[in-house]
């Protein structure tokens, strides 16, 4: 990957290079508590190993004993989001297709539309106890069932080392891949979580890890010398001026879920005691009709990430003698969205709005490879740079207890509290 920071410097937020330079001093130190949390497989920083760690092999043996038309992957957050980015970049004649919410018109109109006994279901949960992902698996496993398919035949688990799912696996010997220790649900992509259904779609979960490990290589205490530590580094010291907002916007409708799979790294990672930063998903060119008014002219409290490969395939655009469009003909789809992109970044460094560039060669496996493994370690230390517990997500219980405590599922002071909601109602 390659990062372009310049656009970050002498912005309204008013971080310059000195002050860049600062930030630098902090990266050595912060570089080496990375690295010894890594050389000690510790928690969360585990997840910076698995381009060496994890080894495909299991992954492409359980995934060479399918070949569906179809993948349901039944997760959520992590357990799904980093093998969506995958998938949905990527061409493959297997249609993936991702529960990771349970509205029911949604689950049942894709279990009636979609051919079950040509369906892999790969569950993925490393607790096993996911409200969501049980609750989805069990109506996916009934309407098996329904249709006469043999469930223990097109299951696949994807769990940690114990659990429901992992109890389920052993009762009915399905076919199970790990969890690896250590591996917090957004940072495990470059996993069995996120690699089973790249395998099973035919794509390269090699070029994936070798992707990730070339940028581990470049993993240094200068954020000179590192493009995932540059961005991660220039975030924080641009949400210590005040960017309160990351608009991730990546220039390829391939890459449109990994803003989903980024919102989920940094809010769940950074967004701890009050601090943090707003990842807002935005897309190119589509937002320059959107969302880039705000960003240009609304609060400066933005860095906006456009993130776009330098080779693609092309599409011209035909000759036309339409009014003031001939310029278009002649061109191409590629070469226009290549010069909105450079239109977009320049027009909100005219407005002092603070931009980063990110590349990589194509959106292929090594190309997601390399951008993955860069946000979490970019993630990683802005994490070490603000001082915060990265790796964990302890706000996000509350709201489970109470949906427990609603349905029946324990005693739950939260669910006390859902029921003495302030009411204020107009029809
Ligand atoms: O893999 P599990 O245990 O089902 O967790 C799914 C997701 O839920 C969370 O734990 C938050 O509740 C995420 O961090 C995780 O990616």
């Amino acid at each position: 990957m390659h990062a372009d920071i310049g656009n970050a410097l002498d912005g309204a937020l008013g971080l310059d290079r000195a002050a860049l330079d600062d930030v630098d001093d902090r990266v050595a130190s912060a570089h080496e508590r990375v690295e010894r949390g890594r050389a000690d497989g510790a928690h969360g920083y585990a997840a910076l190993n698995l381009p060496e760690t994890c080894d495909p092999d299991p992954v492409e043996r359980v995934a060479a004993g399918f070949d569906p038309e179809s993948l349901f992957t039944v997760g959520i957050g992590g357990s799904a989001l980093g093998a969506a980015t995958i998938t949905d970049a990527l061409d493959s004649p297997v249609d993936a297709y991702y529960l990771d919410n349970v509205d029911p018109e949604w689950v049942s109109a894709l279990c009636d539309r979609v051919d079950l006994s040509e369906t892999v279901v790969n569950v993925v949960s490393r607790s096993g106890t996911t409200a969501e992902t049980l609750s989805n698996f069990l109506v996916v496993r009934e309407a098996m069932d329904d249709a006469g398919v043999d469930w223990t035949e097109r299951t696949v688990v994807t769990t940690g080392a114990e659990g429901n799912l992992r109890s389920l696996a052993d009762r009915h010997d399905l076919p199970a891949l790990d969890v690896p220790d250590g591996v917090p649900g957004r940072f495990s992509a470059l996993s069995p979580v996120g690699l089973f259904a790249a395998a099973v779609s035919g794509h390269d979960i090699e070029a994936l890890l070798a992707g990730g490990a070339a940028e581990a290589e470049k993993l240094s205490g200068s954020l000179y010398d590192s493009p995932a530590y540059a961005y991660g580094a220039t975030s924080y010291a641009l949400a210590e001026r005040g960017a309160a907002v990351d608009a991730m916007m990546p220039y390829a409708e391939s890459l449109e879920r990994f803003a989903e799979w980024f919102a989920q790294l940094w809010a769940e990672s950074l967004g701890k005691d009050g601090r943090g930063q707003t990842p807002a998903r935005a897309l190119g060119a589509t937002d320059q009709h959107s969302q880039l008014q705000l960003y240009r002219a609304g609060p400066a409290d933005k860095l906006v990430t456009l993130v776009r490969p330098t080779e693609r395939s092309d599409t011209p655009i035909p000759e036309t003698d339409l009014e003031g469009l001939s310029y278009l003909g002649g061109s191409s789809l590629g070469e226009l969205l290549d010069a909105e992109f450079r239109a977009t970044e320049a027009s909100l460094a005219a407005a002092g709005r603070e931009n980063v560039r990110l590349e990589v060669d194509r959106v292929d496996e090594r190309g997601l490879g390399e951008l993955l493994y860069a946000m979490e370690a970019a993630c990683v230390l802005y994490g070490e740079l603000a001082d915060v517990s990265t790796f964990t997500q302890p706000a996000v219980e509350w709201g489970k207890k109470a949906a427990r405590g609603l349905l029946g599922g324990g005693e739950f002071a939260e669910a006390d509290a859902v029921r003495d909601k302030r009411r204020l109602e107009i029809d």
